[in-house]
């Protein structure tokens, strides 16, 4: 049986899962933590990655790395980190965003050049941001990665030139979607000088070797990864709750949204895969469990046990500010507190919030696709949840397909380096997993409630 392995470093962790590259079958998993801040030593995801996928990788003839997307890896002449890494979800170049969007000719001149409205979660934000505020780290700066590419290249055989894909390339702000290629003028740009990019790979190449001579695919965006583990077909829109909430859908063509609602990115086979993106996802459900003191399970019951509108309960859940829409500096705001109101009801309003916030971006993409939304897939870590469970198709309005457990960010890495491995011109054929139906009663007055509460505080327009 010939193995492959692959490796999901997200926000929250790295995890590892080997499988048979034939059918996709796991033969084993592990994961590890990441620290839990928006900036981080690249070291941390180095040692995560050798806790969860160190003891697997000997058993593997290929590996591909699928990483959160976005985050500035800043490297100096000898390759050592300028300082922490800027995740995605650090909204500190918020200002520098605004400043290059303007720049650039405003936000649909924005798209055209490099598909997407920049916010603060792109990388050639934080370059600027670098610029203005760590202009000794920006000097020094010789080299950007994305996560990916620095744990790609650290699985590579020593002196291997770093190499990244198209599809997270085309969430730094300095790839152009549309000639496929770098922009690195627009990199140089924002950071005040040139540096060095990564070589873009093919989609399913042979990469690089590690020391051992096993194959290392070209790595994607977590997100590309997702799309390709469950084989996306035209129609099917892609819902993930894991740190952020994400709806995605794969399309032929390449999206430009002037609204700044929906990225145009690209995928890991050739195509594209538009996103629309929530900084706040499971963690809403994180927060809320901390603030009851209850567990996940808990939790979940507390939420089951509340009528459906939470007795008039609402929550705009933008706790870390937020993208979609764009309000970086957004905090969350409750409102409809009585003397009445309890616990059953505040656990059941994060849930609702959550849900709400996650038909906005179902909204914003399908606004951007050329055919009408079919199959709804759900996966992420807070699809465990039974309360989400039962109360997303309520708020969504429509059934959602649960597919089996499992960790399909991981998965998809592994069916590139399976790709990779084969040499062939398309990813292998694993077996598509089998899907639950979620089916709930709709509730449109829950996101009728939670409209409301957005346009009063201006967070829509
Ligand atoms: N049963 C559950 N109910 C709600 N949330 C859960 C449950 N199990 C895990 N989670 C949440 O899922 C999140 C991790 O999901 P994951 O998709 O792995 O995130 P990421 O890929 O962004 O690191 C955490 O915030 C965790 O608390
Ligand atoms: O910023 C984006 C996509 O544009 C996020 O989706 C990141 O890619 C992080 O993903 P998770 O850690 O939530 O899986």
């Amino acid at each position: 049986m010939t193995l492959v392995l692959g490796i999901d470093s997200s926000t929250q962790s790295t995890k590892a899962v080997l499988v048979d590259a034939d059918d996709g079958t796991v033969v084993a998993q592990d994961a590890a933590p990441h620290p839990d801040a928006t900036e981080v030593d690249p070291h941390a995801w180095t040692t995560a990655l050798e806790a969860a996928a160190g003891p697997l990788l000997p058993r593997a003839a290929g590996v591909s790395v699928a990483g959160q997307q976005h985050g500035m890896v800043a490297l100096d002449e000898h390759d050592a980190p300028v300082r922490p890494a800027l995740l995605w979800n650090d909204t500190r170049s918020a200002g520098a965003a605004r400043q290059l969007v303007e720049e650039w000719g405003g936000p649909q001149a924005c798209a055209d050049l490099v598909g997407s409205v920049l916010v603060a979660s792109f990388t050639v934000t934080k370059l600027r941001w670098l610029r203005d505020h760590e202009p000794e780290a920006a000097r020094r700066t010789h080299r950007v990665l994305l996560p990916h590419d620095h744990l790609s290249r650290h699985l590579a055989a020593p002196g291997t030139a770093a190499f990244t894909d198209r599809g997270d390339a085309s969430g730094t702000g300095y790839f152009s979607t549309r000639e496929d290629r770098w922009r690195p003028e627009l990199a140089a740009a924002a950071l005040g000088r040139e540096v060095e990019l990564p070589r873009v790979a093919g989609a399913g190449e042979a990469a690089a070797e590690t020391r051992h001579g096993q194959v290392v695919g070209p790595g994607t965006g977590d997100n590309m990864a997702a799309a390709l583990a469950l084989d996306l077909q035209p129609g099917d829109v892609l819902i993930s709750v894991g740190t952020s909430g994400v709806a995605s859908a794969r399309t032929q063509a390449a999206v430009h949204d002037g609204s700044g609602l929906v990225t145009g990115f690209a995928d890991a086979t050739g195509g594209f895969l538009p996103l629309a993106v929530t900084l706040n996802a499971a963690r809403i459900l994180d927060l809320q469990a901390r603030l009851l003191g209850v567990d996940h399970d808990e939790l979940a019951a507390l939420a089951l046990s509340a009528p459906p509108g939470s007795h008039g309960t609402t929550l705009l859940p933008y706790y870390g500010g937020e993208r979609t829409p764009d309000r970086p500096h957004a905090v969350g705001t409750w409102t409809g507190l009585t003397t009445t109101t309890d616990r059953a009801d505040l656990a059941r309003a994060a849930f609702e919030a959550l849900g709400c916030s996650l038909a906005d971006t179902v909204d914003a993409l399908a606004a951007q696709l050329d055919r009408p939304v079919g199959r709804v897939l759900l996966i992420g870590g807070a699809t465990r949840s039974r309360a989400l469970q039962q109360i997303l198709p309520a708020v969504l309005g429509r059934d959602l397909e649960l597919p089996e457990p499992g960790e399909y960010v991981a998965r998809g890495a592994a069916r590139q380096a399976a790709w990779a491995l084969s040499g062939a011109a398309t990813p292998p054929a694993w077996p598509t997993t089998g899907t639950r139906t979620l089916t709930a009663e709709p509730t449109p007055e829950v996101r009728e409630a939670y409209v409301r509460l957005r346009e009063q505080t201006g967070a829509w327009s």
